[in-house]
């Protein structure tokens, strides 16, 4: 994936003022920035939902929106409403019915811990159980590009760690990685390559070892990050 100086405004507020960034296959590229520094909005123009008013961004080779592109491509959004009644197991066999080639849903289900809920409808989930079924709904397709917009938030640590496991089982299969957390950890943990994001543009780009240089990476955040409102 390669972003290069996208502009996006809703009114007066600039959400992207000329972000720039690349996200490669078998890597995991984590997207670090304070509330409101626009990398849903980014997320959103990767999957055409946002129209980029400036900038260029392809994705293998293809522009948002391209129809050969949609089904290599897995979002885990930071909060679906979409899916109200359908049980949790209806919905990801109803995903997986969508690609050419899905994922078999059983092992996802129980890879993922679904298992005991899938019977539930998803508005009866809670945060943690509509995450996991989020996830298995971005993998299911067998994406090449998988998006996570936070998708450890709020989790218990043992869902964490295996969220975790599944993002590094995605990375090692040869899948670009996009995820955004406000986890430092968890990007110490799982990214390859970091952008730190604010004010709508990429501040910094690194390792993990290139930007905390001897402190933290929660350092090297508050150095490049102010948070102040656009
Ligand atoms: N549909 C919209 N209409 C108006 N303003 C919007 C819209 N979507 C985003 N914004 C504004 O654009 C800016 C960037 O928002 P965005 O959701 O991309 O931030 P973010 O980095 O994902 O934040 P967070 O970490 O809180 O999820 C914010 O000021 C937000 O209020």
């Amino acid at each position: 994936m390669i972003a290069s100086d996208l502009h996006v405004s809703f009114g007066a507020v600039k959400a992207l003022a000329g972000l720039s960034l690349t996200a490669d296959e078998g890597q995991v590229t984590a997207l670090l920035g304070p509330n409101g520094a626009g990398k849903t909005t980014f997320i959103r123009c990767c999957t055409a939902l946002v129209r980029p008013a400036a900038g260029e961004l392809t994705i293998f080779g293809s522009r948002p929106g391209d129809p050969a592109l949609l089904p290599r491509i897995g979002l885990m959004p930071q909060a679906t409403g979409a899916w109200s009644g359908v049980q949790a197991g209806e919905l990801l066999r109803y995903l997986a019915g969508l690609y050419a080639s899905p994922q078999p849903v059983d092992p996802l289900i129980d890879l993922l811990g679904i298992r005991a809920f899938e019977r539930t409808p998803y508005r009866r989930l809670s945060g943690g159980q509509q995450q996991a079924v989020n996830l298995a709904g971005a993998l299911v397709g067998r994406p090449s590009l998988v998006i996570l917009d936070e998708p450890t938030a709020g989790l218990d640590p043992r869902a964490r760690r295996l969220t975790w496991d599944v993002v590094r089982a995605a990375r090692d299969a040869g899948v670009a990685v996009v995820l955004t957390t406000h986890d430092m950890a968890e990007a110490e943990t799982l990214a390859d390559l970091v952008h730190i994001v604010d004010g709508g543009r990429v501040q910094i780009t690194g390792t993990v070892a290139d930007l905390t240089d001897g402190g933290t990476l929660e350092d090297a955040y508050l150095h490049y990050t102010t948070g102040a409102d656009r």
